[in-house]
């Protein structure tokens, strides 16, 4: 096993970092633990948070419960697994999951049309992972209890198919305890976004099939390399994230086109955008994007292409880029391990639920409606139709700044269009991509030089939602949101999934606009009518 680290052309930029890094002792003390490392502001929080140095070997202490788990199910016919859980709880097991090509349904969405999807899939033969670190988000609240009733309901004991993973002491510990659900928990130590290698990364991906123990195999041999001056890839990541931070670049453009591993830079942009998106500072991780366009950006490569790149196995990879996000905390000068304004939104959001109590959500009036998609927001007086709201927006992102598109709709929609009988790879491509709102990230980065992110909502407030808030106040922000047509009700909870999803999206709206930044909602009156329309337009910009 080898990890490899190319720093491409800045070398010496980042010799430079390393070189301040080591002189200070800061290798070998991070991978010991010191807590002190951020500054006396940040050493409580740190010294709760540094766990996950320790995980590829305590991690091994689970396999045994692991195993059993795996067995139980696999004697009781049950190949379906459900994830719920939200940011650090569940995209380390998708990307684990992604790259061994076992399958995964991951839920960390409160789209009532991707939940039912899940739902009216095999439940006979599911098994569901409630995996929450504080046991308390309500995403994931939510799913438990819809799954509880789907349970009930089809004369199944939900304590035969749901299996708890949170920290020792959370009210979900205490649920799920007086629901007789089996739990496993989890290191308190470590914090959601650092947890891939503990029993939230763990548990569901061996369920799904995924070989965790040589995850494990591959972190620990990279982990002593973590406490050198010379050799250590954690150090040289993390030197060159600083390095081309103090450059001014500060946008990451992460490209995985030829790796084997499958989807690591979603879990990479929530563990950096969280990590350091704080303070007006902060490394925005742009995902999707073909090369850096500017010069306040630059890539780097998984796999072993590009100028600057990290080649190394799954296992490796986590520990290497949390370490690096560490590090690069220390030369940024912030807390990698808090994340203050993940809390203002899903204030707002339940401040707007309990405020409109029965009644309609404060949506506003549209100022605008284009065929299938209604505007909302603060917009010039001569703004007539969808295009001149683009291109309104393409022109109101400032120098340094940076376009985020965020889609509260059903990540998995566009399957339908590409279900067409025996089309053949190209068709089913096309119509997937033409189906897909995440496609607009792409027309847009078109007509840009300044980069454009896309993130599903309410995944990415676990996310890049931190820097949204937190970072540089350089934002323009594009929200989308749809027409529910078949709600699912929250047991025992005064909102239904489709009326908190709403909710989510106009508590951000409301913390963004706070802020001054421009800010867009287009709502689709149908949804995939409203997709096509506003891909069409985005064409033809
Ligand atoms: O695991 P949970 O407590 O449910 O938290 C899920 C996510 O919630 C918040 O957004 C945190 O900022 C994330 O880091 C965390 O991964």
């Amino acid at each position: 096993m080898s990890i490899d680290v190319g720093i491409g052309g800045d070398a010496d930029a980042v010799r430079a970092v390393r070189e301040s890094l080591t002189a200070e002792g800061v290798p070998a003390a991070l991978a010991a633990g010191d807590p002190s490392l951020w500054g006396a502001r940040s050493q409580a929080e740190a010294t709760i948070r540094l766990g996950w140095l320790n995980l590829p070997l305590t991690g091994r202490e689970l396999l045994p419960e692991i195993v059993n788990l795996v067995e139980k199910a696999q004697a009781e016919g049950l190949d379906h697994v459900v994830l719920a859980g939200m940011g650090g709880s569940s995209l380390a097991p998708e990307v684990i999951c992604a790259t061994e090509d076992v399958p995964l349904t991951v839920l960390d969405t409160t789209d009532p049309h991707q939940v039912r999807r899940a739902l009216e899939d095999r439940l006979e033969r599911t098994l569901v992972v409630v995996a929450s670190k504080s046991g308390a988000t309500i995403e994931t609240d939510s799913h438990r209890r819809i799954y509880e009733k789907a349970f009930v309901d089809a004369g199944i004991d939900p304590a035969d198919r749901i299996i708890v993973v949170t920290d020792p002491g959370s009210p979900l510990e205490q649920t799920a305890i007086e629901s007789g659900y089996q739990v496993i928990l989890a290191d308190p130590n470590v914090g959601g976004r650092y947890s891939a290698l503990s029993a939230f990364g763990l548990v569901p991906s061996a369920l799904a099939g995924a070989d965790v123990s040589r995850l494990l195999d591959d972190a620990a041999a990279v982990r002593p390399l973590l406490a050198q001056n010379e050799g250590n890839p954690g150090l040289e990541l993390g030197a060159l994230l600083g390095a081309e931070y103090l450059a001014g670049r500060d946008k990451l453009i992460l490209l995985d086109s030829l790796s084997e591993i499958n989807g690591l830079p979603d879990w990479i942009e929530q563990l950096i955008a969280e990590s350091t998106g704080k303070q007006g500072k902060g490394i925005l991780p742009v995902v999707g994007a073909e090369a850096a366009e500017d010069d306040d950006q630059y890539t780097v490569n998984i796999g072993r292409d590009g100028e600057r790149s990290i080649d190394g196995p799954l296992g490796a990879q986590f520990l290497v880029w949390e370490y690096a996000t560490a590090i690069a905390g220390r030369v940024l000068g912030i807390d990698p391990f808090d994340q203050p304004n993940v809390a203002e939104s899903k204030e707002n959001t339940l401040r707007i639920l309990e405020e409109a109590g029965d009644g309609p959500l404060p949506a506003g009036t549209p100022v605008l409606t284009d065929g299938p998609v209604e505007v909302y927001g603060d917009l010039p007086g001569n703004t007539k139709d969808l295009a001149d709201v683009l291109t309104w927006l393409l022109q109101a992102v400032p120098d340094r700044g940076y376009l985020a598109i965020m889609a509260y709709l059903d990540r998995e929609a566009a399957f339908d269009a590409a279900a067409v009988g025996d089309a053949s790879f190209e068709e089913l491509t096309e119509a997937w991509a033409s189906a897909d709102v995440a496609t607009l990230r792409a027309l847009l980065d078109y007509r840009t030089d300044r980069p454009v992110t896309f993130g599903w909502g309410p995944r990415f407030l676990h996310s890049t939602g931190q820097f949204h808030k937190g970072g540089p106040a350089a934002g323009t922000f594009l929200q989308i949101t749809g027409a529910v047509t078949n709600d699912i009700d929250v047991p025992d909870m005064p909102y239904t999934l489709g009326r908190l999803q709403l909710a989510q999206a106009l508590g951000d709206l409301r913390a963004l606009a706070s802020r001054g930044r421009p800010a867009v909602r287009l709502h689709l009156t149908d949804r995939i009518a409203g997709v096509r329309h506003l891909l069409s337009v985005a064409e033809e910009l």
